[in-house]
């Protein structure tokens, strides 16, 4: 089994303040591995480290078997950032922006092939947004705007997909949609690294949780029998002691 992500002992300073303490973290190809935490607990820097957007203030991150330092091979991963907004000042389509993920996959610009646009089809399929491929990525809700920006990773297909909060602002119907598109998407032995603060329908599809509180892990390992969503404020109350919260199995 190949380990995707392999991060240990990773200190992350931010304004000179410590964000994550000595924390461990391993994804394994065909994982979906979700963290989970409360606002602040440093989700968004844990992941944002591992695709090397901040830099490690101690520790060792390694992605596909290779150190971050030394890693080059970034088409191998798709990441989304949370509240991500796809439209720019350019009046682009939804599949104008997804092909142009497509496009980023390769050196050397040339006509679309027929895989490049299936791919591109598959993309916008995945996230549910056929219907408004032709639509400007203006015309669309902050909800939609990620799901094209998702998307646009997607149809580079990577062997690894982070999301940051897909959910955020997209309605239950559209969740349970996602939910089954990304079923096909680690169905083809891919790996899934998820931050969310209410799994929602994703629930099923997630093999193991990993719990932040104040940048420490306080928890990794398979969620029990399915929960819906983690507590209010985003992790159990008594997440020292999982067996009391029944989630964690
Ligand atoms: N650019 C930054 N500069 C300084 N501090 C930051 C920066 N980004 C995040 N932080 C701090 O780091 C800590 C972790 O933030 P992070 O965004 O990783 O948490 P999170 O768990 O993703 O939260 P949320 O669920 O609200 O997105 C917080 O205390 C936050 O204030």
């Amino acid at each position: 089994m190949t380990t995707v992500v392999d991060i240990r002992r990773l200190r992350v300073d931010l304004d000179e303040r410590t964000v994550l303490h000595d924390v461990d973290l391993r994804v394994d190809e065909g994982e979906v591995v979700c963290l989970l935490g409360a606002n602040g607990s440093g989700k968004s820097t844990l992941v944002r480290a591992a695709v090397g957007l901040v830099p490690a203030a101690a520790g060792e991150i390694s992605l596909f078997g290779r150190s971050l330092r030394t890693f080059r091979d970034f088409s191998r991963l798709g990441y989304v950032p949370q509240r991500a907004n796809a439209a720019s000042g350019v009046p682009a389509t939804v599949r104008e922006v997804v092909t142009s993920g497509r496009l980023a996959r390769r050196r050397v610009f040339r006509p679309l092939t027929r895989a490049d646009r299936a791919a591109v089809d598959d993309a916008i399929a995945l996230v549910g947004l056929r219907d408004r491929a032709g639509d400007p990525v203006s015309s669309l809700s902050g909800g939609q705007q990620q799901r094209t920006l998702i998307a646009r990773a997607a149809a580079a297909e990577p062997d690894m997909l982070v999301l940051d909060e897909p959910n955020a602002g997209v309605d239950q119907r559209s969740q349970e949609a996602f939910a089954r598109a990304l079923r096909t998407f680690v169905a083809s032995g891919r790996t899934l690294l998820l931050v969310l603060h209410d799994m929602g329908p994703l629930a099923s599809l997630v093999d193991r949780g990993v719990v932040l509180d104040n940048g420490r892990v306080v928890h990794d390992g398979a969620l029990a029998t399915a929960p819906a969503t983690v507590a209010p404020g985003g992790v159990p109350d008594h997440h020292d002691d999982e067996h009391e919260t029944g989630m964690f199995g």
